[in-house]
């Protein structure tokens, strides 16, 4: 066993979220295309003496809106482990970069992290595939954040095919003063769309194409999420933030997943910290994060040996 394994996980933003209709079991059929983002929460795990129980320390932006108990998603994978070997005995300290209740899947990139530093730490070779399954019982978005890179994602968000991308994309994140509930966001959409027949989504066909090219103005043409409307009834000031972004040259610009992030794309570094510096000037935000996509998803960064 290793003395403590350091996992560092991403951020991602959905370039296409198309939303179908309400299923039985309470989830919606997507097709979506996610996209891993350089803003990070760091988890480091320890293994504690037997009978220590599960110990979380959460620090970074937002971390008292984080819960420290067994609603914790990486709490619950730690359990989700324990069947195939691992143990409650540790101890799992997050250091968060990805704002949370942000749309950015910032609880899922920490169960993504703790299964991947739990599976390392007690040496369990579980192997990825066996990850993202124990992860979509977590939750839709957490075997994403294991895969990582850009992907698409059906089902519930949980069945992924690695999609091609020429080069790297540079985004500008506009975060809110305060989180939105994603399943309150998916209510607010089918409240919105009740009464009107709700196709079976697809794919863009021109984004998908834009990712192969490494075209990013076509990219920014083609972002499109059906969750953006329902968000924007649920936070007005949306609408102005996305605006502002138009304004302002940004090559294109969405809702990230439930949101209040938005995410907007840039020609280049350059042109994303002009984005930047325009957005922070404008006071329609919290705070504005630059990065590029696609990234890895969860690995290993660091690991010591016992003794
Ligand atoms: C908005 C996205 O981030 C886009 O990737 C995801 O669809 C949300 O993924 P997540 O936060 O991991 O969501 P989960 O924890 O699996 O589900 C939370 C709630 O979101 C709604 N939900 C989620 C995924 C999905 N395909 N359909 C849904 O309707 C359901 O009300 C569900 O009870
Ligand atoms: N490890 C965690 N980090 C952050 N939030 C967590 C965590 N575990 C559980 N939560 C709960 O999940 C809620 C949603 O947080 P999260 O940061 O995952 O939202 P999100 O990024 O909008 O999710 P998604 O994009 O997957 O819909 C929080 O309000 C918090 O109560």
């Amino acid at each position: 066993m290793l003395a403590s394994v350091t996992v560092r996980a991403p951020a991602k933003v959905n370039l296409a979220l198309g939303v179908g209709p309400l299923r039985e079991d309470g989830f919606h059929g997507l097709a979506t295309v996610f996209h891993a983002v350089g803003l990070y929460d760091d988890l480091v795990a320890t293994p504690l003496p037997t009978g220590s129980g599960i110990q979380l320390h959460v620090a970074g932006e937002g971390a008292s809106e984080v819960p420290l108990d067994g609603t914790n998603l990486a709490w619950r994978a730690v359990e989700a482990l324990v069947p195939y070997g691992g143990s409650h005995d540790v101890s799992l300290a997050i250091r968060k970069g990805i704002p949370v209740a942000g749309g950015m899947a910032g609880g899922s990139a920490d169960a993504a992290a703790a299964l991947v530093a739990v599976d390392a730490l007690f040496g369990l070779g579980l192997g990825r595939e066996t990850l993202m399954d124990v992860g979509a019982e977590l939750g839709s978005d957490v075997p994403f954040s294991i895969h990582g890179g850009t992907a698409v994602g059906r089902d519930r968000g949980t069945e992924l095919t690695t999609a091609m991308v020429r080069g790297t994309f540079h985004w500008v994140f506009v975060l809110a003063e305060e989180g939105l509930s994603t399943p309150a966001v998916y209510r607010e959409t089918d409240r919105l769309r009740a009464g009107q027949p709700v196709p079976e989504p697809e794919v863009p066909a021109e984004l998908m194409s834009a990712l192969r090219a490494g075209d990013p103005v076509a990219l920014g043409k083609a972002l499109r999420n059906d969750l953006q409307t329902g968000a924007v009834s649920l936070r007005p000031l949306l609408a102005q933030v996305l605006s502002i972004g138009e304004e302002y040259g940004a090559l294109g610009g969405v809702v990230s997943g439930s949101g209040p992030t938005c995410a907007f794309l840039a020609r280049d570094d350059e042109h994303a910290l002009d984005l930047a510096v325009a957005f922070t000037a404008s006071g329609v935000c919290r705070t504005v994060r630059r990065a590029v996509g696609p990234v890895a998803g969860a690995k290993v960064v660091d690991q010591r040996a016992a003794g």
